[in-house]
């Protein structure tokens, strides 16, 4: 019998300023999967290796660069990890999967943590498999390795998490090289490998308030940075100074975030760091002075500005002069060579969702 449902899962921004790889917020910016399976509908031609036909919207971000092969894609690579680790090879025949995206991709709004959630509810649905949102967070955390965007995306709202110490054999498979756990493109031939269970319970997390009236400005640069090169640029070792900096800025800022009203004198200090932001300057043109360009003093209704993820967007968070705000940082941004576009976004409350179509 055909069934149809629909995945749908947020942007998110992880950090938040000094919560390097522990805070994140999910964002009201839906990665959505339209998903039908039909085992008697006649096969495609140029079918796809494992029965996945998939398709974006024209108006997706990466909708004419993303691998559209379910061995190659992101989502649905991550779906195959899914199924192949429950012992199913591949998608039931006659799947279809229609992707609309809006998150832009590489730019610190979160596009692979959604991507891999998706996948991973893919994979659950599709092998009607039963998982748990906290099982599901097992899987993502094997492919994207911090927990901030992922559980921001998967539970909703403001979230702080942390991975556990994990026993040296469970080091072992969680450490195993990313190429070893998603499926490689086989070119038709399916290796029959199973890939290495997530251990459970990796990731813990908690949901603080936040406050309704605070809205989340993203100035969006047109260039995209990989996480990877973005994290490829910090250092090994910090001073304890920097890191009590951080610590202190953390522990008030979780709290001052959920005040009403929200006090920017608490807040915009709050947000500063001293961990990732001061070295990712290096891929961002302009990233100090942008950072300090903008006040609540100069432009009432700012709470506090940081780099959105790993960059390069810059979130600001308000709750009054928004387009003031965005134009200054647009502006900045402009003498640099570079040029934006910006959008005010409400948290994603919920988190990701599967619904019927
Ligand atoms: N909807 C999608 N479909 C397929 N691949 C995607 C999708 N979203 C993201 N990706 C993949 O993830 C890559 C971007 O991931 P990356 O971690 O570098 O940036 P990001 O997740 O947007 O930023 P950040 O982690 O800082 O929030 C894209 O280049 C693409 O390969
Ligand atoms: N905490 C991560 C978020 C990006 O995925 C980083 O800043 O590298």
């Amino acid at each position: 019998m055909a069934r149809g449902f629909k995945i749908s899962v947020p942007a998110s921004s992880a950090n938040i300023g000094p919560g390097y790889d522990v805070l994140g917020i999910g964002l009201a910016l839906y990665l959505e999967l339209d998903v039908t399976i039909d085992s008697k509908a006649a096969p495609e031609t140029n079918s796809d290796p494992n029965n996945c036909k998939l398709t974006y919207s024209e108006d997706s971000e990466g909708a004419t660069t993303v691998p559209l092969r379910s061995d190659e894609n992101l989502i649905t690579r991550t779906a195959l990890y899914v199924l192949r680790c429950n012992n199913v090879r591949s998608f039931p025949s006659g799947t279809k999967v229609h992707v609309h995206n809006p998150i832009p991709l590489g730019r610190g709004l979160g596009s692979s943590g959604a991507a891999v959630v998706a996948g991973v509810m893919l994979g659950n649905e599709v092998g009607q498999l039963g998982f748990s949102k906290q099982r599901m967070l097992d899987y993502c955390l094997m492919i994207e390795r911090h927990p901030d965007n992922i559980t921001a995306a998967m539970m909703g709202g403001f979230a702080g998490s942390f991975l556990r110490e994990l026993t040296p054999a469970e080091v072992e498979r969680r450490e195993i090289p990313l190429s070893e756990v998603l499926p490689e493109p086989s070119g038709g031939d399916d290796t029959g490998l199973v890939p290495p269970l997530p251990p459970t319970d990796i990731g813990h997390h908690v949901k603080y308030q936040w406050n309704h009236k605070i809205k989340c400005i993203a100035i969006i640069p047109d260039f995209e940075l990989s996480t990877a090169d973005s994290r490829g640029v910090l250092p090994k070792a910090y001073t304890s100074t920097d890191l009590v900096f951080n610590l202190q800025r953390l522990a008030v800022l979780t709290t001052a975030l959920t005040q009403d009203p929200p006090d920017p004198n608490l807040i915009y200090p709050a947000m500063q760091d001293r961990v990732h932001q001061p070295y990712r300057k290096t891929l961002i043109p302009g990233l100090t002075e942008i950072l300090s360009s903008v006040t609540p003093s100069t432009y009432p209704g700012l709470l506090g500005i940081c780099l959105s993820g790993a960059g390069p967007t810059i979130l600001a968070l308000a709750v009054d002069n928004f387009d003031d705000i965005a134009q200054e940082i647009i502006n900045r941004f402009a003498k640099k060579n570079v040029t934006c576009r910006w959008k005010v976004i409400e948290l994603a409350y919920n988190g990701a969702e599967v619904n019927p179509l």
